[in-house]
């Protein structure tokens, strides 16, 4: 199966545990990779014939500035369920970056997995 990646996408939102990171935005990566077949695109040279990487960063970066939460691993799962329900991909892989938040690690995270059922 083909692969339509996105690395290292941006997002500041309010995320975390404690209540001091409540009031603050703390910077985001994101790692995506959708599994989609892109030779209908590629033949016809037609982005409406596979999954627009533009609009996915769009979609992301709404979903997780959409309201606060503490997990990271909330935002993986929503962002997986968000790509299966409304684009054209069996598989997908969401990797959330938070290198703000261990000072000794260059970055810490979470790597989910999700196909459609
Ligand atoms: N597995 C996780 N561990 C931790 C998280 C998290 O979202 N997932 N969050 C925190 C705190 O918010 C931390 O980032 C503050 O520096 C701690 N552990």
């Amino acid at each position: 199966m083909d692969i339509v990646f996105i690395k290292q996408l941006a997002v500041d939102t309010v995320i975390g545990v404690y209540a001091w990171e409540k009031t603050i935005q703390q910077r985001l990566f994101f790692d995506l990779e959708l599994c989609t077949d892109i030779r209908a695109a590629a033949n016809a040279d037609d982005i409406r014939q596979t999954l627009d990487y533009a609009v996915v960063c769009e979609r992301v970066t709404a979903l997780v500035q959409s309201g606060p939460v503490e997990l990271i691993e909330t935002l993986a799962e929503r962002i997986a369920a968000m790509l299966l329900a409304d684009f054209v991909t069996t598989q997908v892989m969401v990797q959330v970056d938070k290198p703000g938040a261990v000072a000794a690690a260059t970055t810490v995270g979470v790597r989910i997995v999700r196909s459609r059922h």
